[in-house]
């Protein structure tokens, strides 16, 4: 049934993306704490808010353990706004995860990373996987995009909603952080596709454990020569050579040699780690 926003309590403001802000809400019914990212589309054209009926829709469909469930949607037409409802992820995000071990000087454990490697390519595999016909590519796959929950458990957010602000007339556009993650085929201008999500995956692999992006540049120009080069130091020494040949791997230049989602779940180091199907 169709929700309205009295249905909610506001609890706190959570913080403000390059759509709008999150904030944390109570349903009144049950208590249950959920968030609500707010956009307002007053400035959209009539394509983009195509795009973002067609992106919500998507959410609505994506549903496994490891990506922020989608709850509902309401629009309020006389502020121009759509308030998206999703799950509230206790844990917070990985980017000020990894902040906080810089901060102390500390690496975060080797068994949690591995642990956010399968969680987020069983996301990823389940986004792929083509929903009637249509691949959900994340395109925006970042620390601050990860989220976990109260059991340390992986939870994707804001899928779909990077594609909206990746078109050119969206203000977010002309805002977004520097693109660190950037795969090569983007760099190049060629066509995003599946295992640029692989690429976006191996630059936080590799984030997590050296708590710095594997490119680094002052300017895009640079960034964009070191991509393109593919060239890294290894992960640091306290890391096993098993969670760097697997890193390796997804930061391909080549696409052709990177591997797929299957083909990551299908390597015997990962392969040895998946959940146990029940
Ligand atoms: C901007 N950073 C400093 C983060 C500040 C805020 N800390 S934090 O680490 O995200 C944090 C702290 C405690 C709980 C949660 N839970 C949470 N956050 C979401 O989005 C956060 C939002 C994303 C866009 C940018 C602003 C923040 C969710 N989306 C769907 N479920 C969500 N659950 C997040």
């Amino acid at each position: 049934m169709q929700t309205t926003l009295d249905d909610y309590e506001v609890i706190e403001t959570i913080g403000t993306g390059s759509y709008g802000t999150c904030k944390k809400i109570r349903r009144r019914r049950d208590g249950l704490i959920l968030v609500w990212k707010e956009m307002d589309y007053g400035m959209m054209t009539e394509t983009e808010k195509q795009m973002l009926v067609s992106e919500v829709n998507l959410l609505r469909e994506l549903k496994s353990p490891y990506i922020v469930r989608y709850y509902d949607r309401i629009i309020d037409r006389t502020n121009t706004t759509i308030f998206i409802i999703m799950e509230y992820c206790k844990g917070g995000d990985l980017a000020t995860l990894i902040n906080k071990c810089k901060k102390e000087g500390s690496y975060l454990d080797e068994n949690f990373i591995w642990k956010i490697l399968i969680q987020v390519t069983l996301a990823l595999k389940e986004c792929h996987e083509r929903k009637n016909g249509k691949a959900v590519l994340h395109r925006d796959l970042k620390p601050a995009n990860v989220f976990l929950d109260t059991d340390k458990n992986v939870k994707l957010g804001d899928f779909g909603l990077a594609r909206v602000l990746h078109h050119e007339t969206s203000f977010a556009n002309t805002f977004v952080g520097t693109p660190f993650y950037m795969s090569p085929e983007l760099v190049n201008n060629m066509s995003y596709n599946e295992k640029s999500d692989v690429w976006s995956m191996g630059c936080m692999l590799y984030e997590l454990c050296a708590l710095r992006p594997p490119f680094v540049a002052s300017n895009q120009a640079e960034l964009n020569r070191k991509i393109r080069l593919g060239e890294f130091a290894r992960i640091p020494l306290h890391f096993s050579d098993d969670l760097n040949t697997i890193q390796k791997k997804m930061l391909q230049v080549d696409v052709s040699k990177r591997p797929s989602i299957t083909e990551l779940l299908a390597e015997p180091l990962v392969a040895s780690r998946l959940p146990k199907v029940e």
